[in-house]
């Protein structure tokens, strides 16, 4: 039964919906509250449309991480969060092919797609950030940061040309509000309802159809070649585009599908990636001098001695960490992990959870738990490098990439996000290419405060950050 379990917030079912309108501006503090009240065992809190139940130990959540997605889904959670029936669309969770390229294809071709990306971040900085030597300039970090992981992202996602469409974050940004929007709007209704307001939003000017004009003929072309002359053909660049019609089912091989999985990826991942490397940018903007001097030592060795490499990217165990840390004090998302009960679930300490209600993981109060984290409320730039300064060898389970029940930034368990390899890339490979080429502060030296919405804990949208070349 979930009266049973604790409740942050009114418990009445009219009062509850008070609860879920206060859920909207305050969800951290009431998350915090019950982790508070309740660590160690489960507590809910209340959406406009449900129940969340939220877990708060390791043991649970390693039980809860082995489930399988009959008992435990993740799909059916996202299906409702999302409304991903009048949001994607049904196929995209039929047949998922955009996550299987992102999980192989993308995943094992990094080495290879590593040149063209770090010439595009390299591009994008010189474009983007138009510093001098000797002289700072304002840059307004959020929208800069997001042009910046736009183009080095998509130039492996859809290619040299395309990703260099001034339209592009525009549209993109447009399609990750339409989803939000739509899926919060319907939200507030019964289901009953949603045929109908499905109907009438689907009049909504739709991002498909710009993503179509620009990337249509391109894969059009693509499609053609592939056709005839198979995926070995060499005029099938490695990017996202051939690697979506390659592993396409015959139905979906299609420029609306292919579009349309084009904008999923870029949903996943532009304002995760965006939103964390604007984090960590603030996080440096404000270090103290010796961070920003073990940064570069580091950085300059390393390339030195192996150039701009995949490689070399994975031997930056300071920068690894650096990052990571900001994703755990800055983590974007309050609840990253969500699953849906399939059916009544018992943990080993007793707890009841009832079939079809929505579990989620404690996860920014576990990582600000001293009981887990010395310190917890500090920023440590180093804290995961292993035996710092003398070993300073990064241990595996100690990277950016690594999930555990004490860190979850990138999700946890079998469907823990598998564009995380990727992400990590680029974020490493532009604070490199930022540490060694810039110098960077903020003008009152204090980090920019957070801008909070329901779930999201954005970095602050409108700060600047002041940017100077260094002496090469
Ligand atoms: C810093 C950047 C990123 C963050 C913080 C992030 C975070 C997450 C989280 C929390 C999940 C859900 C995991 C779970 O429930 O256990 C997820 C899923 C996913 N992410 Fe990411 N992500 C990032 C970047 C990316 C990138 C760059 C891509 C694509 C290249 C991507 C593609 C996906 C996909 C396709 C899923 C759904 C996986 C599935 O259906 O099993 N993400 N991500």
């Amino acid at each position: 039964e979930l009266s049973s379990i604790p409740t942050v917030g009114p418990r009445g079912y009219f009062s509850s919906y008070y609860g879920a309108v206060r859920f909207i501006g305050h969800a951290r503090e009431m998350i915090q509250e019950g982790y508070e009240k309740f660590k160690g065992g489960v507590y809910k809190v209340p959406m406009v449309d449900r129940w969340v139940v939220v877990v708060t130990d390791p043991d649970s959540i390693d039980e809860l991480r082995k489930k399988t997605e009959e008992e435990l889904s993740f799909d059916q959670a996202t299906k409702d969060l999302l409304r991903v029936e009048y949001t994607f669309g049904n196929e995209v969770q039929l047949n998922p092919y955009h996550a299987m390229v992102v999980r192989n294809q993308l995943t094992r071709r990094l080495a290879d797609i590593f040149p063209a990306m770090h010439e595009e971040i390299v591009l994008a900085f010189n474009d983007v950030i138009p510093a001098q030597q000797n002289e700072w300039v304002a840059v307004t970090a959020y929208e800069a940061m997001m042009l910046i992981t736009c183009r080095a992202s998509n130039r492996i996602f859809i290619g040299e040309d395309l990703c260099r469409e001034p339209e592009l974050a525009d549209i993109q940004a447009n399609f990750a509000l339409q989803v939000v929007m739509r899926a919060t709007l319907m939200n507030f209704f019964p289901k009953i309802l949603h045929p109908i307001i499905g109907r009438l939003l689907t009049n909504a000017p739709s991002s498909l159809q710009r993503c179509m004009t620009l990337l249509g003929s391109v894969v059009e072309e693509r499609l053609r070649i592939f056709a005839r002359d198979g995926p070995e053909s060499a005029e099938m660049p490695d990017d996202v585009i051939s690697w979506l019609i390659e592993v396409s089912k015959e139905e979906d091989r299609n420029a609306r599908s292919v579009c349309l999985r084009i904008l999923i990826l870029n949903f996943a991942s532009l304002h995760t990636s965006s939103q964390t490397f604007t984090h960590a940018l603030y996080h440096l903007a404000v270090a103290d001098p010796n961070t920003l001097t073990l940064l570069r030592e580091e950085i300059q060795t390393v390339t030195d001695a192996e150039g701009w490499t995949k490689s070399a990217m994975s031997n930056l165990w300071r920068l690894d960490s650096f990052l990571k840390e900001s994703q755990r004090v800055s983590g974007t998302s309050i609840l990253p992990v969500v699953r849906k009960t399939m059916k009544t679930m018992t943990l080993s300490n007793g707890i009841v959870i009832p079939t079809h209600t929505h579990v989620a993981i404690a996860t920014i109060p576990i990582h600000r738990d001293e009981q887990y984290y010395e310190n917890a409320d500090s920023f440590q730039p180093f804290r995961f490098v292993k035996s710092w300064p003398e070993g300073d060898e990064g241990s595996l389970s100690q990277q950016l990439v690594s999930t555990s029940s004490c860190y979850m930034a990138f999700g946890h368990g079998q469907r823990a996000c598998p564009g995380r390899f990727f992400a990590s890339l680029i974020m490493k490979t532009m604070m490199a290419h930022l540490v060694l080429h810039y110098d960077v502060k903020v003008e009152d030296g204090i980090r920019p405060p957070d801008q909070w919405m329901m779930m999201n804990c954005s970095p602050n949208r409108t700060a600047k950050v002041l940017f100077r070349k260094r002496q090469a």
